[in-house]
């Protein structure tokens, strides 16, 4: 059995973990904290059965319940303080927030190294959004004319989202540094061609509907390539989430990304 803490409970993300991590066979929920707190946070799915209550103090839950894993859905600000409080207290986390920048990663491997407590993160829990990552970095060595779209929720708090980075990194890995586009081109409305990841263009799409998305579209000499995946609702993530609480405290370091955790 691996004892889990849920960070951020009372989110999307965090109720479904809770619920995904309780019906989990050899994982056991020990704690769940959020900011918000029990009352604001109404009542949760089974938790009152496991004998669990939301909590607002991160620190002060890990020193009493001692848990394995900390798995965190929060908010991109408030991550990196998360994750360095539970290495600090020799807690795997399990990380879904997106909106670490480089430095503060290099930091947390620092830290997970330091203190011999592994860490993981993911930008994306889904199997499908993993396998278009890993299609995508595979088409791009053949068709390296490539943009990415990404539709969110309206609610997303950064743009792009972690995927559409994560993704752009990845091909960024086999595809030579290329501006696309006309080199006398002009944007007349500033952020009509979007964000530039190394030559690659990032489009943030945000509408109430939708859940999480993306296009990633090759073009190439008469035709184009669109690879798309579609999360239709968080429970998309909880088999990755699972996975890696299950899987952490068998790594070393820090580990980045699901395809990681799976065969090719
Ligand atoms: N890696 C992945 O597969 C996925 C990642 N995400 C990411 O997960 C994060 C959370 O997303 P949602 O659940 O949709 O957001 P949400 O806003 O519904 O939930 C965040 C929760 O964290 C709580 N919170 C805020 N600050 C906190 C703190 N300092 N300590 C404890 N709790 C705190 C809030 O009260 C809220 O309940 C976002 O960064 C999102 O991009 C979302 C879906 C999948
Ligand atoms: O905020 C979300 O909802 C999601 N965030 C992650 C991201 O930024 O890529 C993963 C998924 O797209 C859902």
């Amino acid at each position: 059995m691996v004892t889990v803490l849920v960070n951020g409970a009372c989110g999307r993300m965090g109720r479904a973990v809770l619920k995904a991590v309780q019906e989990a066979e050899d994982l056991q929920l020990v704690g769940a904290v959020d900011i918000t707190g029990g009352a604001d946070c109404g009542e949760l799915a089974g938790l009152k059965a496991n004998g669990v209550k939301v909590e607002t103090d991160l620190q002060a839950a890990l020193d009493r319940m001692k848990p394995e894993v900390m798995i965190d859905f929060t908010r991109p600000d408030v991550v990196f303080h998360n994750v360095t409080t539970a290495l600090k207290a020799k807690v795997s986390p399990v990380v879904g927030t997106t909106g670490l920048s480089d430095e503060q990663k290099a930091e947390i491997k620092k830290l997970a190294e330091e203190n011999d407590t592994p860490a993981f993160i993911a930008p994306n829990f889904a199997i499908g959004a993993v396998l278009m990552m890993v299609m995508a970095k595979q088409a791009a060595k053949y068709m390296p004319e490539v943009e990415i779209i990404e539709l969110h929720h309206d609610n997303k708090l950064d743009a792009p989202s972690g995927t559409a980075v994560q993704t752009a990194a990845m091909i960024a890995e086999v595809r030579a540094e290329h501006k696309q586009g006309h080199p006398d081109e002009k944007e007349k409305l500033t952020g009509a061609r979007g964000a530039d990841y190394e030559g690659m263009h990032i489009h943030s799409v945000r509408l109430p509907g939708y859940v999480a998305h993306q296009e990633v579209i090759f073009g190439g000499l008469g035709q184009t390539l669109t690879i798309r995946h579609d999360s239709l609702n968080r429970e998309s993530f909880m088999p990755g989430v699972v996975l890696a609480a299950q899987k952490v405290r068998g790594l070393k370091g820090l580990t980045v990304g699901l395809d990681k955790l799976l065969e090719f």
